[in-house]
């Protein structure tokens, strides 16, 4: 019928464009002027559809360009047509915190904590608040301190692993170097596998048909693919067509790291071990039982979240080390002087590691494992105050932490490692830097669950690789970490070619 008013095919046309301009130019004097945030300055573009927000996302130069934004227009931004970017750290306790009466905590914002390809819910995407403090009680005590030291031994002998490992490869690789951002991530990965599934992780690694390391490497190569997921989600019906389709890379990243998040989880829970394990902890744990199809969506994001961040941390501490040797040299000393052997080192003697703990605190400043992008969440009925200023409810809003550490008002030569920041009685030391603001592990009922882990973590590998080695970099002249690393939700880094001398004792 609707044709049946057209004489012909071009007055049809005519109309149609017609009327697709009047939507748009409708759209547009409504996100301009109309809009709930229309206030709110930002790129004028972001105003108008998420596209331009998605674009900054998977550009890898999101961390930048949002700094930028926050430098020309505030504190506020408007960084899509319904997100609001802060880099106001005391927006940190409304937006993140446990809430108040007047403000209750905020959810997660479902548009960015999406399910998992199998369509399952976890410890980091759960966005109902009932749901995800069962799933914390459930886990948390896994990652208490006490637990973590029980099995220390993981911890210990995973690192000296890693230590052959890299001095064995610089004895064979010559000039080439050993490809020190991997062998991280192989470290960092095999304490998570190992903690979380005990004596079935190994036996699992020798049946598997790839190589010893292939889901170690799914896993790097999965992080960017979560953000494209975020952004093929918007689009209605396009997930679906995904999951018919199942294009290869996707079925090589998403799918493959899923199953091998439930392949662990069905072997381990096939041993019935004693060992205290974090599967173990999880099986006696008090409340209700979660189901395998949980239990294996937890081990999925526990090994992306527990690896990869850990691993980007000692990659990027690593290479401003190398660029400030004065800092290097000042860690070797304290570890060589306090140390007189590798098995000396354990972590309850690295706690009062003073130049040590400056190290790891400057390098989760200046390169946050999870600092690039946004960890949204969404106002709460009734709307609230932040930073001055009145938010809608439904407002989607996060804290821009790359922003707020890289504010020279925050911390003085904030392009600077400067260990010293850390160490007041120190020069070149704090030049009223407000420490306080930086927050790697973000903070509030969703904050890190595996932050005493990530601690043992880093103190362990950087102590044990300092005081064993002194290093030669060789690919220096090519890497520029601002320029060559991408800034996606987590970090894409670019390789460190290094070799490492065992110091002769
Ligand atoms: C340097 C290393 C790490 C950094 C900087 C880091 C940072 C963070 C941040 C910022 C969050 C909050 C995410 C959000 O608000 O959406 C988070 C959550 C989380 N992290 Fe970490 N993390 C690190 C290491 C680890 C490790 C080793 C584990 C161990 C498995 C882990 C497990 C988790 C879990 C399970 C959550 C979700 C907590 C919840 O929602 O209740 N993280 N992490």
């Amino acid at each position: 019928m609707f044709f049946l008013a057209f004489t012909n095919l071009r007055d049809f046309l005519y109309s149609f464009g017609c009327v697709i301009l009047v939507v748009i130019i409708l759209r547009l004097l409504y996100f301009s002027y109309l809009h709930p945030l229309a206030k709110f300055p930002g790129p004028v573009v972001a105003k108008f559809g998420d596209i331009y927000w998605y674009y900054a996302l998977l550009s890898g130069r999101g961390p930048w360009m949002n700094h930028d934004w926050h430098k020309k227009h505030g504190m506020i931004v408007r960084i899509a047509p319904n997100h609001l970017s802060f880099s106001d750290h005391h927006a940190q306790k409304i937006i993140y915190g446990f809430g108040t009466k007047q403000i209750p905590s905020m959810a997660k914002d479902p548009r960015f904590f999406t399910p998992e390809v199998d369509g399952s819910m976890n410890i980091i995407n759960e966005c109902n608040k009932m749901e995800h403090s069962r799933m914390r009680r459930m886990l948390s005590f896994s990652f208490s301190m006490s637990n973590l030291l029980e099995n220390e031994d993981v911890l210990i002998r995973r690192t000296n692993e890693f230590l052959e490992a890299i001095g064995t490869d610089s004895r064979e690789n010559g000039m080439k170097g050993v490809n020190i951002v991997q062998e991280f991530n192989y470290v960092t990965f095999n304490i998570m596998g190992e903690m979380s599934f005990g004596d079935s992780w190994e036996m699992r690694l020798k049946e598997q048909r790839e190589s010893r390391y292939h889901w170690a490497d799914v896993i790097v190569d999965t992080t960017f693919m979560n953000d494209v997921m975020r952004a093929v989600v918007c689009f209605p019906g396009l997930f679906s067509l995904l999951e018919v389709f199942k294009p290869t890379h996707s079925r090589n990243t998403l799918y493959r790291h899923a199953e091998y998040a439930t392949e662990h989880t069905e072997a381990r829970l096939k041993l019935h071990s004693v060992r205290k394990d974090f599967m173990y902890h999880i099986l006696n744990s008090k409340g209700p039982a979660a189901t395998p199809k949980e239990i294996a969506s937890h081990f999925n994001v526990i090994m992306m979240a527990g690896a990869v961040t850990t691993a980007t941390f000692l990659s990027g501490a690593l290479y401003y080390l190398c660029h400030n040797r004065q800092a290097m040299r000042k860690l070797q000393d304290e570890m060589r002087r306090k140390f007189a052997s590798v098995s000396a080192i354990t972590s309850k003697e690295l706690f009062d590691c003073v130049y040590l703990n400056a190290v790891v605190e400057e390098g989760l400043r200046i390169y946050p494992p999870a600092g690039a992008a946004h960890l949204s969440r969404i106002v709460p009925e009734g709307g609230c105050r932040i930073s001055g200023e009145f938010i809608p409810a439904g407002t989607r809003v996060s804290v821009h932490p790359w922003s707020v550490l890289r504010d020279s008002s925050n911390f003085h030569a904030a392009d600077k490692f400067i260990p010293e920041r850390w160490l007041s009685n120190e020069d070149p030391g704090q030049k009223g830097d407000k420490l306080e603001r930086s927050l790697p592990f973000s903070y509030g009922p969703r904050g890190c669950l595996g932050r005493n882990l990530a601690y043992l973590e880093m103190r362990m590998v950087l102590a044990k690789m300092f005081w064993k080695y002194d290093v030669t970099w060789f690919n220096a002249d090519e890497i520029d970490w601002e320029r060559d690393t991408k800034g996606y939700t987590l970090w894409e880094k670019p390789a460190l070619r290094a070799t490492f001398k065992a110091v002769a004792r």
